[in-house]
């Protein structure tokens, strides 16, 4: 088990590949931990060392306060910090990708390409994330499960055995850690920042996301100039455990271009 000390508590990680190899961290979405990524990395590039880790408040991390965007970005930073000499390709997913834009911004010395996967610079309303966060302290998370795995998978997905595994990771997550983390849904806007940041970008979307519509991955990718976009057809918010090869085959390349010096 892989533990990296936080002023507030511990933050579970995971660091696959060559220690001394340039490095590619991965944020996960709200709702999930770091298992997110296990179908994707296997079929990514050798020779690269892949970080993940479970954002505070989800999986094994301890929840700090959790409520800003920048906590979220804290605790990346500390991890590049601690784990990778150079800079590093960043790929965030969803709340992952908001992480990733808000680190490239404050730090822009420890990210040397972006991957936006399912992102927008904003994301939701100030009201939807109130009425998540009410129906949550309410009556937990299994009462809004559902409507999740609508948003997270295309029917053809949410029809497999495998549902039943996300819904429990999803019904699993702390709900202190999960409101924390939609606190700072709610706050965060990216929009001007991320459109001052000068880095090789790579936006991924779903056509049947229903949390982070593919015209809105498009917009935020077109705030950074020279940024490429990509619609992996038949897949909702996390294509990277929908269609694993179709994400490696948007991913690979743009990791064998830009990971190295
Ligand atoms: O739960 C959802 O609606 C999907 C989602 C929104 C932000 C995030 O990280 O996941």
């Amino acid at each position: 088990m892989q533990v990296l000390t936080r002023p507030y508590g511990a933050l579970h990680y995971r660091a696959d590949g060559p220690a001394d190899a340039p490095a590619v961290i991965f944020a996960n979405s709200l709702g999930t931990d770091l298992r997110l990524w296990d179908a994707v990395l296997p079929l990514l590039p050798q020779g690269l060392r892949y970080i993940r880790y479970d954002k505070q408040g989800h999986g094994l991390s301890t929840l700090g306060r959790g409520t800003d965007i920048i906590d979220h970005a804290d605790d990346a930073i500390a991890l590049i910090e601690a784990l990778a000499s150079k800079p590093v390709v960043f790929v965030g997913l969803s709340i992952g990708g908001l992480i990733g834009q808000t680190v490239a911004s404050r730090r822009p010395e420890l990210v040397r390409a972006l991957a936006l996967s399912n992102t927008a610079a904003r994301l939701g309303t100030v009201e939807s994330w109130q009425a998540r966060i009410d129906a949550i302290a309410g009556h937990g998370l299994e009462h809004i499960a559902d409507a999740v795995m609508e948003r997270w998978f295309a029917p053809a997905f949410r029809a497999t055995p495998e549902l039943a595994l996300w819904r429990a990771m999803l019904t699993r997550t702390p709900a202190d850690g999960y409101i924390a983390a939609c606190k700072a849904l709610s706050r965060a806007d990216q929009t001007a920042a991320t459109a001052a940041l000068r880095l090789p970008t790579l936006a991924i979307a779903g056509d049947a996301d229903g949390a982070s519509p593919a015209e809105l991955v498009e917009a935020t990718a077109a705030l950074i100039p020279g940024s490429t976009f990509h619609v992996i057809p038949g897949t909702g918010h996390l294509p990277c455990v929908e269609n694993p090869a179709a994400y490696a085959a948007i991913l690979s390349p743009f990791l064998r271009a830009h990971a190295h010096d």
